[in-house]
C-alpha cells in the first residue's frame, strides 16, 4: 500500500535512532531540539499540513469548515479551547497519567472492565508495546472516584482527573453542539452520554521501529478527544481514498476523531475515521483519549431533519449497547460492523 506521508515526515524517518542515556547535556540539546514538533505553534485557523485546524473561538465562522472536516477527514485538531480545557491542565494530566502508567502491575490489574474494553489493557500478542489503563464514563464523578481508589490515586491526581473529566466532557458536549449547528439542528441532546476514558502508553523501543503500536481501528463513540503525545508521533489516519496521512504531534492543540456511532447519527454522511499508531522512533509515547459514546438509553437515532426521501434511513434503530457487544463478538473494529445494520433495500 502507498503511504501518503509528508516530506517532512518522511525526512524525520531518515534520522538516527534517538539513544535516551546521552549524557553530554549539548547534545541532548541539539536532539531536543531537532526533535522539536513540526506543529510547535499553531496559528488560529492555520492549517497543518492539509489537516484541518478549528478555532473553537471563531464560530459561527468555522461551521462550514466544521462540517467538511467531520465528512471528508473525520478527524481535525482545534485549537482556542483554553475555555473548557486550560493548557495547565493538559499538562499536570499529563504528568498524573504518567505516574499512574508506571504503577506496578498488580495495581494495574485492579482496574477490570465496566464494559468490554474498558478497563486495564495488559501488552497482548496482538499489541505488545501498548498497555492502557480506562474507565467507562467520566461524566459519573462515581466511576472516576473508583478508577482513582482502585489505583491508590494520591488526593491532588484524584482532583486533576476530575478536573480533567469535567472539562474535557464539557468540551466535548460543546464540539457536538458545534456539529448540530453546523448542521442546521437545534438542541442536539448529547447530555447524559456516557464517556469512556483511556489512557495509553507505548513502550518504544529502537528494536520495535517499524511495528505496529496499535492496530488500525476505527473507534466505535460518536466522538473522540485525543490528547495525542506532543512529542513521539506515531499516529496515522486513514484517508477515504485508502492512504495513511500522518497525525504529526501538535502541542497545545486537541485532535477529535469521529467514530462509527457519528456515521450512523449523520446518516452516512460522516467519516468514521481509520487511525493506528506505528512506532515511528524510541521513547515512551503517552496519549489520553476521551469518547462521548452514544446515548445510555434508547436507540442511536439520526435526527429527523437528517432524513427525506432523497437521503433515506441508511441504519436500522439499534442501542449503542447492541451495537457495542455486536462489535466485540464478530470483532469487526474497523467500522465493517456497521454493514451488518444497514437497511435492507
Ligand atoms: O494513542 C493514540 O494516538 C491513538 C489512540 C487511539 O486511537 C484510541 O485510544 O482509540
Ligand atoms: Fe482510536
Amino acid at each position: 500500500m502507498k503511504l501518503d506521508l509528508p516530506n517532512t515526515f518522511l525526512a524525520k524517518q531518515k534520522k538516527l535512532p534517538i539513544k535516551r542515556e546521552v549524557q553530554n547535556p549539548e547534545i541532548q540539546e541539539s536532539r531536543n531540539f531537532q526533535r522539536k514538533p513540526a506543529c510547535s505553534k499553531p496559528m488560529a485557523g492555520s492549517e497543518s499540513k492539509g489537516l484541518p485546524m478549528i478555532d473553537m473561538q471563531d464560530f459561527p465562522g468555522q461551521l462550514a469548515k466544521l462540517i467538511e472536516a467531520c465528512e471528508e477527514w473525520g478527524c481535525f485538531r482545534i485549537v482556542n479551547f483554553q475555555n473548557f480545557v486550560p493548557q495547565s491542565l493538559m499538562q499536570d494530566m499529563k504528568g498524573v497519567i504518567r505516574s499512574l502508567l508506571d504503577l506496578p502491575i498488580e495495581i494495574k490489574r485492579r482496574n477490570v472492565d465496566v464494559i468490554a474494553g474498558s478497563g486495564y489493557m495488559a501488552p497482548s500478542k496482538i499489541n505488545p508495546l501498548y498497555e492502557a489503563l480506562g474507565l467507562y464514563d467520566m461524566a459519573s464523578a462515581q466511576d472516576v472516584d473508583a478508577f482513582c481508589t482502585q489505583l491508590d490515586a494520591a488526593p491532588h491526581q484524584r482532583q486533576t482527573i476530575l478536573r480533567y473529566a469535567r472539562a474535557v466532557n464539557e468540551l466535548m458536549m460543546d464540539i457536538g453542539h458545534k456539529i448540530g449547528e453546523g448542521l442546521g439542528l437545534k438542541g442536539v441532546p448529547f447530555k447524559g452520554w456516557p464517556c469512556q476514558f483511556r489512557i495509553n502508553k507505548y513502550t518504544f523501543t529502537n528494536e520495535s521501529v517499524g511495528s505496529s503500536g496499535v492496530q488500525l481501528h476505527t473507534d466505535s463513540s460518536f466522538l473522540t478527544v485525543l490528547q495525542d503525545d506532543e512529542i513521539i508521533g506515531g499516529l496515522e489516519v486513514m484517508r477515504k481514498s485508502g492512504t495513511f496521512f500522518a497525525i504529526d504531534p501538535c502541542p497545545e492543540t486537541l485532535l477529535v476523531n469521529l467514530g462509527d456511532i457519528a456515521a450512523v447519527w449523520s446518516n452516512g454522511r460522516f467519516y468514521n475515521v481509520k487511525h493506528r499508531v506505528l512506532c515511528r522512533e524510541a521513547g515512551i509515547r503517552l496519549s489520553i483519549a476521551s469518547f462521548l459514546l452514544g446515548p445510555k438509553e434508547g436507540m442511536v437515532e439520526t435526527p429527523a431533519e437528517l432524513v427525506d426521501s432523497e437521503h433515506p434511513p441508511l441504519y436500522i434503530p439499534f442501542t449503542y449497547e447492541e451495537f457495542r457487544k455486536l462489535r466485540v463478538s464478530k470483532k469487526l473494529h474497523t467500522g465493517e460492523v456497521l454493514e451488518l445494520l444497514r437497511v435492507q433495500s
